[in-house]
């Protein structure tokens, strides 16, 4: 049994991943839970005097959104769409039959106006787009949601619905990367006040096919993205729990985010792997919080 299975194996055990019998889909007990409580905390003492403004959108967003950002040109297999039944009588009695014998009953689902979250911040730049010019000393958001990705594994730190907390930051380029490497130095301060190893280290999104990869090499070579890296599953490839990452004036330009006199902002977020870090915290002092050192109780439940 490889290392990914048995952990994922002794989180089923212990109760704090619950199985549904899809990889990547798990329910949370009390206890993971409280985790990702204490820590969102740790983060707002950290980020709290920033004066970002929290906004907290559902896991699905307009579908019209999403066809704008992109997504699909980058990360076509990760995406999630929400499909619905729109037929009449006569459909769901064709329906019902197909599904009596064991036919494929989704094949006539039609798309919804809602396509899945792939990241926290995706909804963020329409919305604020619309609210016009952004000020000049700079605009900043805290965002929380559930995030789908299509990639199924027994790697529990790989899930298909997972939370991700980010700031994303939006100004000149100097208070964006100003933001972001503000982000690198905290995520290592309060990753070692609660007893995790980390690294820091360039790294690229998963851009689809053949030319994505001329776009994970650009974005590598022009250090647009950064990871946090902790040990979970293996030592020797460590797990991404924060990324850092700076869109220079890619996403002001698509959305319409401009200054008052018509200069496009540039834009940086900085992301939590929430349940990454709870996992990280578990892999590390065990999977009893009770148990855990007293130092780390301390920074997470005070
Ligand atoms: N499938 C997943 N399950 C759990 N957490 C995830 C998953 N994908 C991403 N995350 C978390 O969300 C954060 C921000 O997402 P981002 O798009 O930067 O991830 P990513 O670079 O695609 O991750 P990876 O390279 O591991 O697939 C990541 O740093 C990670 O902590
Ligand atoms: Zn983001």
């Amino acid at each position: 049994m490889d290392m990914q299975t048995s952990f994922l194996d002794r989180l089923f055990d212990s109760g704090l991943l619950i199985d549904t019998g899809v990889d990547g889909l798990y329910g949370r007990s009390g206890q993971f839970e409280d985790v990702i409580s204490a820590f969102e905390r740790l983060i707002d003492t950290f980020g709290g005097a920033d004066g970002a403004e929290a906004i907290r959108f559902p896991p699905g967003m307009n579908r019209a959104f999403f066809e704008t950002s992109g997504y699909m040109k980058s990360f076509p297999q990760l995406a999630g769409t929400v499909h619905s039944f729109c037929g009449n009588e006569l459909d769901h009695m064709s329906l019902l039959k197909c599904m009596e014998v064991g036919d494929d009953w989704t094949k006539d689902q039609q798309a919804t106006d809602i396509v899945l979250t792939p990241a926290a911040c995706y909804p963020l730049y329409p919305t604020v787009a619309k609210r016009g010019a952004i000020p000049e000393n700079g605009a900043l958001y805290d965002l929380q949601s559930y995030c789908f990705r299509h990639e199924p594994s027994k790697d529990p730190a790989r899930q298909q619905l997972f939370r991700m907390r980010e700031y994303v930051c939006m100004g000149s380029e100097k208070h964006v990367t100003d933001f972001r490497q503000s982000w690198m130095d905290r995520g290592v301060e309060m990753m070692k006040a609660v007893g995790l190893d980390v690294t820091i280290d360039v790294a690229n999104d998963p851009f689809f096919g053949r030319a994505g990869k001329m776009l994970a090499n650009n974005q590598r070579d022009q250090n647009l993205k950064f990871e946090l890296l902790i040990p979970i599953t293996s030592v020797a490839n460590p797990t991404a729990c924060m990324s850092f990452n700076y869109h220079q004036d890619a996403f002001g330009t698509k959305w319409g985010l401009n200054f008052a006199d018509g200069r496009v902002v540039h834009t940086a977020c900085v992301g939590f792997g929430l349940e990454r870090i709870a996992l990280a915290l578990f892999h590390t002092h065990g999977l009893d919080t009770k148990e855990w050192p007293e130092s780390v109780r301390k920074a997470l439940w005070g």
